[in-house]
């Protein structure tokens, strides 16, 4: 008689993303079934973005697209198309009534101003990677709105600070595509299944290891590195840790909050206040991070303390293993109190 062996059966175990968000929503800030529905409709906008990024050297949209963005930078086509569709895809889900994009200077009106809900995105994080078919991937951070619902979004709705978000996190496009989110109650990963097009549960309750041995920065800055950065770097290299650097603040925050490690992005001469976007890549990923147990500053405060003055504001960024964190830290309050004595 042929047995039947389960284990051998190549189907995917656990639950769905949509199945979970529903057995967690009593949880959820205001559990009244929009925020759910937000982040399905988050997860629908990654779903599609996913398949352009997947198809994207077949379909010419590869390659820049010839405009610079509010941060001058060079976009490609690719993060014009992911900014679109995920636009299109928060007006047609409604809950949420303004967002702020990385790829679009001012505050976007999504026509729904009974919407409760504030989005901040990143669409594509990565940019320099999109061509070369490295690792990708989209920031997003949630906030509850303080303006007037069935009244205009206003200003005052994106300034709240990082510690007001109700929600943040990233879809990664990765050897696997991934959504991670926090809604507070720690951190959750999802596996994209491609032929099933669901997101399933594959890590219950991320937490990053208090100590790693990687660091993760751009070497080609070192000589435009703070004294302080540079001492650590040496230490951590003394030490024997690893070098990683994929170039995209996503990819390289998810391998060190799965294996532990320091992502530095500090303050260079030529870039004073640091290249990273404080509302949609700093803060989203520094609450996922002290949700796992781990640290983000910005060399002497804690991200999530700091106080927001603009839409597209810039920040430096360490973050990542607890005690990796607080030794920068460490370093740097030593070099920052001799400067001003
Ligand atoms: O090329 P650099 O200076 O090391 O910068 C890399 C960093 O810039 C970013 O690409 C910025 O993000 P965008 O691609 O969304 O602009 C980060 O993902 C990455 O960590
Ligand atoms: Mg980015
Ligand atoms: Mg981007």
């Amino acid at each position: 008689m042929t047995v039947l062996n389960e284990n051998a059966i190549a189907s995917p175990v656990g639950i769905t993303l949509d199945r979970y968000i529903k057995r967690k929503q009593s949880e959820f800030p205001f559990a009244s079934g929009e925020l759910s529905q937000l982040l399905r409709d988050i997860a629908l906008a990654g779903k599609i973005i996913n398949r352009e990024v997947n198809r994207a050297g077949l379909i010419d949209i590869t390659g820049a697209f010839g405009n610079q963005n509010v941060q001058g930078e060079q976009q490609q086509k690719l993060d014009v198309v992911a900014n679109i569709r995920f636009i299109r895809a928060l007006k047609n889900g409604g809950e949420a009534c303004a967002i702020i994009s990385e790829e679009t200077d001012e505050i976007i009106l999504t026509g729904n101003e009974h919407g409760k809900y504030i989005v901040a995105i990143d669409p594509l994080d990565g940019s320099s990677n999109i061509d070369v078919n490295v690792s990708i991937g989209t920031i997003f951070s949630i906030y509850r709105r303080v303006s007037p619902i069935g009244e205009a979004p206003v200003m005052e709705d994106f300034l709240q600070g990082g510690r007001k978000q109700v929600a943040a996190g990233y879809i990664l496009y990765g050897s696997s595509t991934m959504m991670v989110y926090t809604t507070g109650h720690g951190v959750v990963g999802f596996t994209y299944e491609n032929s099933l097009g669901e997101f399933f549960l594959s890590h219950p309750d991320l937490k990053i290891p208090k100590q790693g041995s990687i660091f993760s920065c751009n070497e080609g800055y070192w000589y435009q590195y703070a004294e302080c950065v540079r001492l650590y770097l040496d230490q951590c290299k003394r030490q024997g840790y690893s070098g990683r650097y994929i170039g995209s603040l996503v990819a390289d925050f998810h391998r060190n909050l799965l294996k532990g490690g320091i992502y530095l992005y500090p303050a260079l001469p030529t870039q004073p206040e640091g290249k990273l976007r404080l509302l949609y890549e700093c803060y989203p990923l520094a609450f996922l991070v002290e949700q796992a147990g781990g640290r983000a500053i910005n060399g002497s405060q804690a991200i999530l303390d700091v106080i927001p003055t603009s839409l597209h504001q810039r920040s430096p960024l360490f973050i990542g293993s607890d005690v990796m964190v607080k030794e920068m830290e460490r370093q740097y309050l030593m070099e920052n109190q001799f400067r001003h004595q």
